[in-house]
């Protein structure tokens, strides 16, 4: 099928409006077949784009090298062109759309000369599902392409459903770097410079419009602009809930199940968490999904959530055979990876893989690097945002549920995000608004997903959708209290804060992480059916200091350290919250949270007393 086949009306309306806009040499149709997917990794090989793995070690694999610029989300260039700027609110940047879009067709003018335009159409979620939304992706990147494939469902079947005037979200992607006659990319990343980048979501009309970056969340349209930022529009419209959350279930040693999902800010572990292999005996723990959540209530009255991704695009630096075997085996083949290192016989390396250096290796540069342990400053020869993308069919933990159409119900969310000290390893809320109080004084340590705000500071990230949320984030607080109250409060799910980011004064983690999670899961697990050990506490319900199984590596100290209510701490952080945070939303902060930030004041001030 090509594009000349598509018989949607206003698809071909799009697709001719905007090649004559963007002047592309050549108009593909991204029709989701193996043959095309491979003629594609071709393509790019040849011209240097990537680099092709070794077909023992690494099967059906490449490596692309991005361009230094362009290598992680860019916040400070990604816009909520809403109506009015008190609609975006107080945490986005606006422009307004008028302004915007003149802006940026003047970009989008001759920005596909000398490239192929594809144009991919893409479900984000099972085919069919009455909780899928389905989008088209235009692109001048083939490995946006490839990417897609791997982490949409991409081609005719979309275009069946399609039909010829069904509802589909326009994306439009350029790279920015138009080709002059005779000129090619010379092997090199193409991107535009930061001031010319933009990635933009426009609410009211549900359009994204992403220009001058290739890398992840900005080029992958379907992912952080559709699933979060335009969905979370759809979903208070519609009274649903769009999140960044991954879905697990766990399984007890009884054979009994119950879904979770979790949201933490970026590079705060959510892929590690999906796919945790449990350190606890006759536990099980399966993977829905590692980023995204879309929630919606079922008949019977429960939240339903499905993962509308189809693969991972997961951080690669720290996964190892220890930490996340499972990953490791979904992206040991049929994978892309992006900016890690790659050795003599042409595998991929990187910082916490588990083992050394196998000899020199070509850093994500393209530069010789040889590895120095006794040199601490040594630049990672993977950069730390370097991502691997993988077919989610392909984990070993992978739910038997994670397609269904249906969804799987949520017993348990939970928040969290790296604080190395106050926030306990675990507590839960009193209530459903409590969670909503809990979700929204999210803070954490930034990481390297993001490019332009430093790394290691804290910010607040309400429910890990700082940089996702496409409306005023106050009255996304007060949609998530609307949610609740459509409920029946003893069929929503329970709500968690945790934290597996304590540091000792030496800076040393104070919990392992990683598997022995489970043991905090297994508690959370225990809260659903009502058989947990609990105490009441200024702060929220938490666990006694018994009643999680402790691993032989932490010390009794340490854990009565892990789960005590810091009273100062937490004042500071009410301090905190009610001079910087709070404020920012003015008249959208809803009344509910503001009385759960004296409540939690009052009860603080109490314990001191
Ligand atoms: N100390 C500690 N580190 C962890 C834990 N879980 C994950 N990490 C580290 O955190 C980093 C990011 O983890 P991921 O699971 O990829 O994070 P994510 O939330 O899926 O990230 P995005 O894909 O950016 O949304 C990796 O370097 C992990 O090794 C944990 O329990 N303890
Ligand atoms: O969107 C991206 O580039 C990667 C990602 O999952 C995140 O940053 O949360
Ligand atoms: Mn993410």
């Amino acid at each position: 099928m090509t594009i000349n086949d598509v018989k949607h009306v206003k698809l071909v309306q799009w697709v001719n409006e905007i090649a004559a806009l963007t002047t592309p040499d050549a108009i593909v149709l991204a029709d989701g077949s193996a043959a095309q997917y491979d003629e594609l990794v071709n393509e790019c090989v040849e011209k240097g784009l990537c680099v092709r793995l070794n077909e023992e070690k690494k099967p059906h694999s490449v490596l692309f090298n991005s361009d230094p610029s362009d290598v992680a989300r860019v916040e400070k260039r990604t816009f909520i062109a809403a109506k009015t700027k008190d609609e975006a609110g107080p945490t986005n940047n606006w422009i307004d759309p008028v302004e915007l879009k003149k802006t940026l067709t003047g970009l989008y003018s001759g920005c596909m000369k000398g490239r192929t335009m594809y144009v991919i159409p893409f479900s984000m979620g099972p085919l069919g599902s009455p909780i899928s939304k389905l989008g088209v992706e235009i692109t001048d990147s083939p490995y946006v392409v490839i990417n897609m494939m791997i982490m949409t469902r991409v081609g005719v079947k979309v275009l069946d459903l399609l039909g010829t005037d069904g509802y589909f979200v326009p994306c439009l992607h350029s790279v920015g770097k138009p080709l002059a006659a005779g000129e090619t990319d010379g092997g090199k990343w193409p991107c535009a410079p930061m001031e010319n980048k933009y990635i933009a979501q426009f609410p009211e009309t549900r359009e994204i419009w992403s220009f001058g970056s290739g890398y992840g969340g900005n080029a992958l349209l379907g992912k952080k602009c559709l699933a979060l930022r335009i969905a979370s529009v759809l979903a208070r419209d519609e009274g649903w809930l769009a999140e960044h959350m991954l879905i697990l279930k766990v399984t007890n040693p009884e054979g009994k199940s119950r879904f979770v999902t979790a949201a933490f800010p970026s590079a705060c572990g959510k892929t590690n968490l999906a796919m945790l292999i449990p350190t606890i005996e006759g536990w099980k723990v399966e993977t829905v999904g590692d980023d995204i959540a879309w929630m919606k209530y079922g008949a019977d009255g429960r939240l339903y959530a499905i993962n509308p991704e189809a693969g991972f695009f997961g951080v690669a630096p720290g996964t190892s055979a220890k930490s996340n075997k499972n990953a490791l085996i979904a992206a040991s083949k049929n994978t892309i990876f992006t900016n890690v290192a790659l050795t003599a016989d042409k595998d991929v390396w990187w910082e916490g893989i588990g083992y050394d250096a196998p000899g020199p290796l070509t850093d994500w540069h393209g530069n010789e690097w040889i590895q120095d342990k006794s040199n601490k400053e040594q630049a990672p020869a993977a950069h730390p945002n370097s991502r691997f993308t993988a077919p989610a069919n392909q984990c070993p933990c992978i739910a038997p549920e994670w397609e269904d159409p249906q969804g799987v119900p949520v017993s348990a969310i939970l928040f969290g995000g790296r604080r190395p000290s106050t926030i306990p390893l675990v507590h839960m809320a009193r209530n459903w608004n409590h969670g909503v109080f809990l979700g929204s004084i999210v803070g954490s340590e930034v990481t390297a997903a993001t490019l332009d705000v430093k790394a290691g500071t804290i910010r607040r990230d309400p429910f890990a959708m700082l940089p996702f949320c496409g409306y005023n984030m106050g009255d996304y607080f007060k949609h998530w209290i609307e949610v609740g109250k459509a409920g029946d409060a003893d069929k929503l799910p329970k709500i968690f804060y945790v934290n597996w980011f304590r540091k000792t004064a030496e800076g040393k983690w104070l919990w392992p992480g990683y598997g022995d999670n489970s043991r905090v899961l297994k508690w959370i697990f225990e809260c659903c059916e009502g058989t947990a050990k609990t105490v009441d506490t200024p702060i929220g319900i938490m666990p006694t200091v018994d009643a999680i199984d402790r691993p032989a590596d932490v010390s009794e100290e340490d854990m009565k350290e892990l789960l005590k209510v810091d009273v100062d701490g937490w004042l500071k952080e009410v301090e905190d919250i009610r001079t910087n945070h709070y404020p920012k939303f003015g008249a959208h902060l809803p009344a509910e949270l503001a009385e759960m930030l004296d409540t939690l004041e009052a009860n603080l001030k109490a314990a001191k007393n």
